[in-house]
């Protein structure tokens, strides 16, 4: 096994199963399973899946074989295919470990699924059992990670190549999953991203490949879209945490206004180059922004694209708090525990004694924001600045 496992560990560290990012593409871990819970339900092992894509450290070539193998084991039972040749390693070592596991009911195998990626987790920095707050409908893609834990319910941008730049898909799947999680049985929501940053704003090849008589439509339908999306931000009910772990961009940074709390680590930048790009201010920011650092300072940022660091944003209220990125994760999610456990329903009630009387006007400045983006959208400042993105002459 050792011969194998060295190869393996060549092969995968070489190869397409470097980062943990990319253990999630181990097609296996990615398939949907059914059949009775025993012990670990079935929420419980796709939350467990959802995990494994989101461990900040490789757990090696060992454990991933055991993951395989439970996985194999919990969704198809007993091994039941044919010995791979001698020279095929990887498949021969996967198969290995599968058939190792002999009759173990598939139930069982689901539980120790479960417990080996809580181990993971719990030895990572995201630690917590991962346990399920609500019926809750998976999102579209990878692009989006849903989890649910010690009272904490936390979507996380998992596109950490494209910076987590937003594309539409994940503009609905994280409309879905607000939605969701201002109906489960968890007392906090949080928004973060995976990898360096927390999220490079709107994906500017959204505006590519539109055919030209379909420019105006296309404008239209993102500006409903952006409505919609910040509109859920506004009424979310409950504590709303940004758990800022990265430089943040766009809209990406003008959403901060309409969080209960925002945590940053000290390598977090807030950068919104909208007249860069030839656009103006969405999510509430023209009203949120001088609201609470001034009008002047707010001008700096929305018109001038200023771009603050973790500590400037906190001078100007923009950020609760900066955390040393080398604790970050720790401290944050430490505090977070401690305040999911206070009771809900005071928590929540008390976010809406401090945000409802604002919401109307809100839902007004929203509505107009994203009119005037439409626009924006098809002006020739704006056209210019996307092909100069797309073409890699600009670098905001
Ligand atoms: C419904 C519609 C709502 C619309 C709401 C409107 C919102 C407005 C905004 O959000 S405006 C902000 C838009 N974002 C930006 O302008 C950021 C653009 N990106 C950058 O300037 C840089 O990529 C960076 C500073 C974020 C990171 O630079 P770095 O050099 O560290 O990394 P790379 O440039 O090599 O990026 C790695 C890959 O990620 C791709 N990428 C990053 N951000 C975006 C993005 N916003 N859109 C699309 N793609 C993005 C980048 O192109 C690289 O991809 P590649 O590896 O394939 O080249």
């Amino acid at each position: 096994m050792a011969g194998v496992a060295g190869r393996l560990a060549r092969r995968w560290c070489s190869g397409a199963l470097r980062s943990p990012l990319q253990i999630t593409r181990f097609p296996a871990l990615q398939l949907h399973v059914c059949g009775p819970a025993m012990r670990a339900s079935q929420k419980d092992f796709e939350n467990a899946m959802n995990q494994v894509k989101l461990l900040k450290k490789d757990p090696g070539n060992e454990v991933k074989l055991k993951l395989y193998a439970l996985y194999k084991q919990a969704t198809e039972g007993p091994c039941n295919v044919p010995k791979p040749g001698v020279l095929d390693f990887i498949n021969k070592a996967k198969w290995d470990a599968w058939h190792a596991l002999g009759s173990l009911p598939k139930e069982t195998a689901r539980q120790n699924y479960v417990d080996l990626v809580s181990s993971l987790s719990a030895s990572s920095e995201s630690s917590g059992q991962v346990t399920p707050a609500a019926d809750r409908k998976q999102p579209g893609s990878d692009a989006l990670v849903v989890t649910s834990r010690d009272g904490i319910t936390t979507i996380t941008l998992n596109r950490p190549d494209k910076k987590n730049a937003l594309t539409p898909q994940m503009y609905h799947d994280i409309m879905l999953a607000l939605e969701a999680a201002s109906k489960d049985d968890s007392a906090i929501t949080v928004l973060t991203g995976n990898g360096d940053y927390y999220c490079s704003g709107n994906d500017l090849t959204n505006f590519t490949d539109i055919p030209p008589g379909e420019v105006e439509e296309r404008a239209r339908s993102g500006a409903v879209l952006l409505r919609d999306f910040v509109d859920c931000f506004i009424d979310f009910p409950k504590p709303l945490v940004a758990v800022v772990n990265g430089p943040a961009v766009g809209i990406s940074v003008t959403l901060l206004g309409l969080f209960d709390i925002v945590y940053a680590t000290d390598r977090a930048t807030f950068h919104t180059p909208f007249s860069h790009l030839g656009q103006s201010p969405e999510g509430c920011s023209s009203y949120t922004f001088p609201k609470m650092m001034g009008p002047s300072k707010a001008t700096e940022m929305l018109v001038f694209g200023k771009k603050l660091t973790a500590r400037e944003a906190c001078t100007q209220g923009l950020v609760t708090e900066v955390f040393p990125d080398s604790t970050f994760q720790k401290e944050v999610w430490v505090r977070l525990k401690a305040y999911s456990k206070l009771p809900p329903n005071a928590m929540r009630i008390s976010k809406q004694v401090i945000r409802n009387r604002e919401k109307e006007k809100l839902h007004a400045i929203n509505a107009e924001e994203s009119s005037i983006l439409q626009e924006r959208w098809l002006s020739d400042e704006c056209m210019n600045a996307i092909v100069n993105f797309l073409s890699k002459k600009a670098k905001l």
